[in-house]
């Protein structure tokens, strides 16, 4: 397939890699800023990599040379479908939300298009580069940004307070990062089979042991709470940027 890559940032140059690794897409032409904004004439998708206040300065100079029956597919936050498509006019749409682990071949993405096609492109896209959730509504794609393209980042914070109170316990800074990253890896690997989350939690935790009773306290400390204010929060917030705030 001939696609166009516009913006090579951190999740544009994450698709890339992902791409090359898997030989997913061979030679997609690449926009930065530091090239002509021109589309190859055999250009079968446009994928749109740029941040949501950018993406109608970074789009508009490519219409003269975006073929008509190029997909546009867009894995921007909060950028609506039919805001691209008046953009891109005639163009089909389809929006993607993956996260950066696609450069390993490794990521989950979000899929969702009202046009059977463009949905079938953005399967071919990112099924190779990630495990592939396919949504009825545009607007469920907002909470999909939440708990997949976000929601490493949370991980991250979450094993950062372990880390820190790690160090409050006694142990040394780098003691604390390593085992606390160590920790993040081994919980990878059990999400990366087929059991589900009841269970890898059950596996760790002995009946009267040390996980429990950290669970209890995640839950006497309103850990539902959190996770509902971190996913209610990317939601508003994904909201606000299809607004244009
Ligand atoms: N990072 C992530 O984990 C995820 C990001 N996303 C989405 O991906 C999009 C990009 O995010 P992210 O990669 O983090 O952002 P970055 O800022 O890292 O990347 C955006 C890139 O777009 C480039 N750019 C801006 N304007 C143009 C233009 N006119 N022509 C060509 N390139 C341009 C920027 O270049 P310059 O630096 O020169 O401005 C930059 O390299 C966002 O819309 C975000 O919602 C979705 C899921 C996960
Ligand atoms: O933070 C952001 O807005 C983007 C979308 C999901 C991950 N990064």
């Amino acid at each position: 397939m001939r696609v166009t890559l516009l913006g090579h940032g951190r999740l544009g140059s994450a698709i890339a890699e992902g791409w090359r690794l898997t030989g997913a897409v061979s030679d997609p032409t690449i926009l930065t800023r530091a090239v002509p904004p021109v589309c190859p004439p055999e250009t079968q998708a446009l994928v749109v990599a740029v941040k949501p206040a950018a993406w109608r300065e970074a789009v508009a100079p490519l219409l003269a040379t975006l073929p008509v029956d190029a997909v546009v597919v867009s894995v921007m936050a909060g950028v609506l479908a039919d805001d691209l498509a008046a953009a891109a006019p005639g163009r089909p749409v389809a929006r993607v939300m993956p996260t950066t682990a696609v450069a390993q071949g490794q990521g989950v993405a979000a899929i969702w298009s009202a046009d059977e096609p463009a949905r079938a492109l953005a399967h071919r896209l990112f099924d190779p580069i990630a495990d592939t959730v396919d949504l009825d509504e545009e607007a469920m794609l907002d909470a999909a940004t939440a708990v997949a393209g976000s929601a490493p980042a949370f991980f991250y914070a979450l094993a950062q307070a372990l880390a820190a109170a790690g160090v409050e316990a006694g142990l040394t800074q780098d003691a604390a990062e390593r085992l606390t990253r160590g920790a993040l890896r081994s919980a990878g690997s059990g999400a990366g089979t087929d059991a589900s989350l009841e269970d890898l939690i059950a596996r760790i935790a002995s009946p009267g042991g040390t996980t429990r009773a950290g669970l209890d306290a995640l839950v006497d400390a309103d850990l539902n709470g959190a996770g509902a204010a971190a996913v209610q929060a990317a939601v508003s917030r994904a909201q606000a940027l299809a607004r244009g705030d």
